[in-house]
C-alpha cells in the first residue's frame, strides 16, 4: 500500500471559515473540490468540536459492547436501523469494487435523533424514523452519544455550504434539503484480524450512501481508502482531526463531479478496534436532482430526481441479511 498520501487527502483548517474569516469560505471550497474531485477524503482540523465529545463517544462504544451478547441482542435493529446489529448480520451487496461475499467482522450500534416516545412524527407512524434503543444498564451512555450526535450535527450544518460553494452554488443552496437532516451514529467494534484471509474484512469495500460522512480518528488504524488508480490509501492519522468523505448523495447531486470513493477497513492488529462514524444525509422528504452548476448541454444529468426515503427503503432491503432471512421476526 502506498503511504504518502501527500496532497491526496489533505489536512483543511476549518477554523478560519468557522469564524467567518473574510475569503476564508471560498478558500477553503475551493481544496474542497479538489479533494472531492480526486479522493473524495479530506481531513478537518480546528473543527470546534470538543476532543471530551469524541473521547466520550468512543468510551460509551467500549462499555456498550463489552455488554454480554443476550443484553446485546435484545437491542437488536428491527425493521429500521436503530440498535445493535451483530457480527454476521452485514454482507455489503452493492458494492461495484469487489465481490463481497463474507460477512464483516464487526458489529455494530446505530443511532439516531433521538425523538420522544410522543413526538407526533413519531406518534404518527413517519416512515424511516423511530425510537433509539437503549441499553438499561449502561449510565451516561444515552447522554454521551448523544452529546457527539448533537455535536456533529451542528459541525455538519456548518459544512454545508463550503460543499455547496465547491460546486459553485450559493452557500444555501442546500439549506432547504437539510432543515430535516438524517443523520446516524454509528458505533462499530471490529474485532482484531491480525492474520489476512482471502475476501475477508472487517468492513468489506463500499461506499457511504448519506451525504457525507465524519469520522473521528480512531485509536488504531485500518481505515484504506480507494484511489481512482485503484491504489489503497490511509488517511493521515492526525489525533483531533476528522476524516471527511463523500458519500453517494453529493455523488448524484454533483452529477459525479464529487463521486464517492470505496474505502474498506481491515483491523490487522490483535486488538478491538473502534469507529464512531457520523453519517450526514438530506431530509426524508428531500428529492436529490443533480444541481445546475454540474448539469450542461455536453454534460447532461446522469441522475433522475430521487426522494431519499426511497433511496433508504431500496437500501435497507438490499444490504442486511437479516431482514432477508424469512421467518425471523423483527422488533
Ligand atoms: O471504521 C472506519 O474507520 C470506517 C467505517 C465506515 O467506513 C463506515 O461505517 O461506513
Ligand atoms: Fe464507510
Amino acid at each position: 500500500m502506498n503511504q504518502t498520501v501527500e496532497g491526496r487527502i489533505p489536512v483543511l483548517d476549518v477554523g478560519p471559515m468557522l469564524e467567518g474569516v473574510p475569503g476564508a469560505m471560498d478558500a477553503l471550497a475551493a481544496s474542497i473540490a479538489r479533494s472531492c474531485r480526486d479522493t473524495g477524503f479530506l481531513v478537518l482540523a480546528n473543527h470546534g468540536v470538543p476532543q471530551a465529545l469524541a473521547d466520550g463517544c468512543f468510551e460509551a462504544a467500549a462499555r456498550f459492547f463489552a455488554l454480554p451478547e443476550e443484553e446485546k441482542l435484545a437491542l437488536k435493529v428491527g425493521m429500521l436501523n436503530l440498535g445493535f446489529l451483530p457480527t454476521g448480520a452485514q454482507v455489503i451487496r452493492t458494492s461495484t469494487v469487489n465481490h463481497n461475499t463474507k460477512p464483516n467482522l464487526n458489529e455494530s450500534f446505530y443511532i439516531s435523533r433521538d425523538y420522544a416516545a410522543d413526538d407526533p412524527d413519531i406518534v404518527a407512524g413517519k416512515p424511516f424514523i423511530g425510537l433509539n434503543r437503549w441499553p438499561p444498564g449502561l449510565p451516561g451512555f444515552r447522554e454521551a452519544t448523544m452529546a457527539y450526535y448533537t455535536a456533529m450535527q451542528a459541525l455538519a450544518q456548518r459544512m454545508l455550504p463550503a460543499f455547496a460553494v465547491a460546486l459553485g452554488l450559493a452557500p444555501d443552496y442546500f439549506a432547504e434539503d437539510f432543515t430535516d437532516p438524517s443523520c446516524t451514529l454509528r458505533l462499530i467494534r471490529y474485532q482484531p484480524q491480525p492474520e489476512a484471509e482471502d475476501n475477508r474484512f472487517g468492513f468489506a469495500p463500499h461506499i457511504d450512501t448519506n451525504f457525507i460522512t465524519f469520522l473521528a480518528q480512531s485509536a488504531l488504524p485500518g481505515l484504506e481508502v480507494r484511489t481512482r488508480e485503484g491504489t489503497w490509501l490511509r488517511p493521515p492519522a492526525i489525533p483531533g482531526t476528522f476524516v471527511v468523505n463523500t458519500a453517494e448523495m453529493l455523488g448524484r447531486y454533483s452529477n459525479d463531479r464529487f463521486a464517492p470513493t470505496p474505502h474498506r477497513v481491515v483491523n490487522a492488529s490483535n486488538q478491538m478496534r473502534y469507529a464512531i462514524p457520523f453519517f450526514f444525509g438530506p431530509g426524508n422528504d428531500a428529492v436529490i436532482t443533480p444541481v445546475p452548476s454540474c448539469v450542461s448541454e455536453t454534460e447532461p444529468a446522469k441522475y433522475a430526481p430521487l426522494r431519499y426515503l426511497d433511496h433508504r427503503r431500496k437500501l435497507n432491503q438490499t444490504n442486511f441479511a437479516h431482514r432477508q432471512q424469512a421467518g425471523e421476526t423483527v422488533a
